[in-house]
């Protein structure tokens, strides 16, 4: 187990590049399984969850070549397909949440996907029924193996096009099912899709390597299904949750911090969501621009005058990937907001951590938090905390790098699973953190 220490309470400044995003360049990567032509990549993190499911694609038999970094080729002429039923097959396949959006590809173009029960972040439950209701739409015919986890899907006459309402606006289900669905015959519509911009990249990138589909950015998808898919080139856009994640850094530390290159037309509701919390957030070119906060923030309140909330939505509203930062933001804002992560049943649990520095935060139940902000006239102060998922790990080093005093953060990899080389990223801006190993 890694850890972090970390001495808290400096200002930092300067400038911060957002990596490529994490969520897209695993649908990106499981995508590149469609076609037996070359598929060139940039932009990919060098991150945990990625790097792993490189790992998965190199063991299918995937041919990868590094030209730069961040910049791969992919070419998935002659797969492996007996690593799908391997001993190994099934830890590294539980390693992440990401792997099980090889399925869909796989089913597609070889008329067989199989997964065990992925991995990810232990936030409540994170059921796949939207992913296999929608491939047995499709035709396919599903299997679960309770004991071993083992989910599969088999169409050996291959797919057809039909029409779906999914249950529920799933990512990762979303993805998997147009992957699916580009190549059966005939079309398929899927009302209730997911649209985050993860997902418009991939469809644009299926588009480029000969896909039909329309409706991009919607909640309704058509797909006119091709006999076969041909290479591309295609650049993963910046990471919003690492925007986002800065943005709320800058603003707890008061630091002056401009975030390059941050693709504005892609974020969404983000940034407004932050300028609720009373947070400067300027837009210069394509970058951000975060004034130090040397008076603090000012949370909104509705017109009304009544208490200000902020909760999790399918995109356009806004992530859920972002509360964990809003929440620990809030706790030297001025002013009270409720937090509503409606998506997930356990993922405010590590507001104990902050309680425990010194945050003003009532648990209201395991979806709701309240928080009063000390408007920096208390700091928290240092402890010693264990990571216990992504967005909650980056919050308490968010918290640590405002505290008095040194802290120090263990179970860092699951930090290092979405943020490519924080801690050096981090000193590069003034941060005092360092890296021990386990
Ligand atoms: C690898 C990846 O891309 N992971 C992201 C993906 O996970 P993932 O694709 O696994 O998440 P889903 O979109 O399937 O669902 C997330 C959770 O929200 C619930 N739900 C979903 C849709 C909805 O309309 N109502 C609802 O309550 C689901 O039941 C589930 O508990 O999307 C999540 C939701 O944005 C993000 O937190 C994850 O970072
Ligand atoms: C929940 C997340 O990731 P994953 O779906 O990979 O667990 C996240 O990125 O915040």
């Amino acid at each position: 187990m890694g850890t972090f220490q970390i001495e808290g309470g400096h200002q930092l400044k300067g400038e911060i590049t957002p990596q490529g995003a994490k969520n897209e360049a695993l649908q990106i990567l499981c995508a590149v399984l469609l076609t037996p032509d070359k598929v060139t990549i940039s932009n990919i993190p060098d991150i945990r969850d990625v790097n792993k499911l490189i790992e998965i694609l190199r063991n299918l038999g995937v041919k990868i070549q590094k030209l730069d970094k961040g910049t791969y080729t992919f070419k998935s002429d002659d797969l492996n397909l007996d690593y799908l039923e391997s001993e190994r097959f099934k830890k590294e396949g539980s390693g992440l949440r990401g792997s099980i959006m090889i399925v869909g590809p796989l089913l597609a173009r070889f008329g067989k996907g199989y997964i065990p029960r992925p991995g990810g972040d232990k936030i409540g439950r994170r059921r796949l029924d939207t992913h296999f209701e929608g491939f047995i739409n499709l035709g396919a015919k599903f299997r679960y193996n309770k004991e071993e986890r083992f989910y599969g899907v088999e169409a050996p006459e291959g797919l057809t096009g039909t029409y779906m309402l999914l249950d529920e606006a799933s990512v990762t289900g979303t993805a998997n099912i147009v992957m699916a669905a580009v190549l059966a015959k005939g079309t398929t519509t899927i009302y209730n899709a997911a649209c985050e911009p993860y997902l418009q990249q991939l469809c644009k990138m299926l588009n480029r390597m000969g896909a039909k589909i329309s409706g991009i950015g919607s909640n309704l998808l058509s797909i006119e299904g091709v006999d076969a898919l041909g290479g591309c080139e295609h650049r993963v856009l910046p990471d919003m949750i690492e925007i986002g994640s800065w943005i709320g850094l800058a603003a707890m530390t008061k630091s002056e911090i401009t975030i390059k290159n941050v693709s504005w037309e892609n974020l969404g509701i983000i940034p407004n969501t932050f300028r609720k919390l009373g947070i400067t957030v300027e837009k210069s070119g394509d970058d951000i621009y975060i004034p130090a906060h040397k008076d603090g923030y000012q949370i909104e309140s509705y017109i009304d005058g009544s208490f200000m909330t902020i909760a999790d939505a399918p995109w356009p509203g806004f992530t859920p990937d972002l509360l964990s930062i809003v929440l620990v933001v809030a706790t030297q804002a001025r002013g009270e907001v409720m937090v509503h992560q409606k998506m997930f049943e356990s993922r405010l649990f590590f507001v104990d951590k902050l309680i425990d520095m010194g945050a003003k935060i009532i648990l209201c139940d395991p979806h709701r938090a309240t928080i009063i902000g000390h408007d920096f006239k208390s700091t928290l102060k240092a402890t010693t905390m264990v990571s216990p998922d992504i967005r909650a790990g980056i919050s308490l080093l968010i918290a640590a790098l405002s505290a008095k005093g040194t802290s120090t953060i263990h179970n860092i990899e699951q930090i290092d699973r979405g943020y490519e080389n924080i801690d050096e990223r981090l000193r590069a801006i003034g941060a005092k953190i360092i890296r021990v190993q386990a």
